[in-house]
């Protein structure tokens, strides 16, 4: 199921990263202060479970997180979200996948992929800003889920319809989370209207 999370912190961020003047130290900055933001929305309904504690001066029966939360970057761009998202997310182990996406058939090939033990019982999430043709996600759910994986979210920013699609036909049961959906991709697969290509305004790589 989609979740489009129209917060207008988040918009206002995501416009920040979109303008083609932002340099790469504000736009690493909005990116890890929206994956921030959306960790609230994404992490809704994680289970809890009944704990006693003691306060200062009293007993208290309380909750606790019941699941372990692993977070999984797909590489490159997919490191621009880790730490808003660690900020907040107690007890958080972070995977890694390491995908590239072929310039002409557009396709993804893996060339790293490294995991806690907890896959199976864990809350899976799996961050990259982009969703494009859904190549590249639906390669990284294949892989989590080959470790066990079965409680899994997908969080990019920006998605194309053509990604969501793709996603939703080969994963049905996996919510995806968006800060916005745009219009389509071009030819050279880029969302349109977009914010360009993610790793390299990171990284400074262009
Ligand atoms: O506008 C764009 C489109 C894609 N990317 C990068 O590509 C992959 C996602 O592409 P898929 O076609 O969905 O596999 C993503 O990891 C981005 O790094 C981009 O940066 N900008
Ligand atoms: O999907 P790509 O090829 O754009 O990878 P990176 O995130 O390393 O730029
Ligand atoms: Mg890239």
């Amino acid at each position: 199921m989609l979740h489009v999370l129209k917060h207008p912190l988040i918009t206002h961020k995501l416009t920040q990263m979109r303008k083609k003047e932002t340099g790469t130290k504000d736009f690493r900055q909005n990116l890890d202060e929206i994956g921030g933001l959306m960790v609230y929305e994404i992490t809704r309904n994680l289970p809890v479970q009944p704990v006693t504690i003691e306060t200062p001066v009293a007993t208290c029966e309380t909750f606790e997180l019941k699941k372990e939360v692993i977070l999984v970057p797909i590489l490159r761009a997919g490191l621009g979200m880790v730490s808003g998202i660690c900020n907040l997310v107690p007890t958080v182990k972070v995977a890694h996948i390491g995908l590239y996406r072929d310039e002409e058939t557009l396709e993804p090939h893996p060339y790293f992929e490294k995991y806690p033990k907890q896959m199976p019982e864990a809350t899976v999430i799996i961050v990259d800003p982009m969703l494009a043709t859904g190549g590249s996600a639906n390669a990284a759910i294949d892989m989590v889920k080959r470790q066990g994986a079965k409680d899994i979210r997908l969080v990019c920013l920006v998605g194309a319809p053509e990604g969501v699609a793709a996603v939703e036909k080969q994963h049905p049961e996996i919510d995806i989370y968006l800060a916005a959906l745009d219009e389509k991709l071009n030819e050279k697969g880029y969302i349109i209207p977009g914010l360009g290509d993610a790793g390299d305004r990171i990284f400074g790589t262009k």
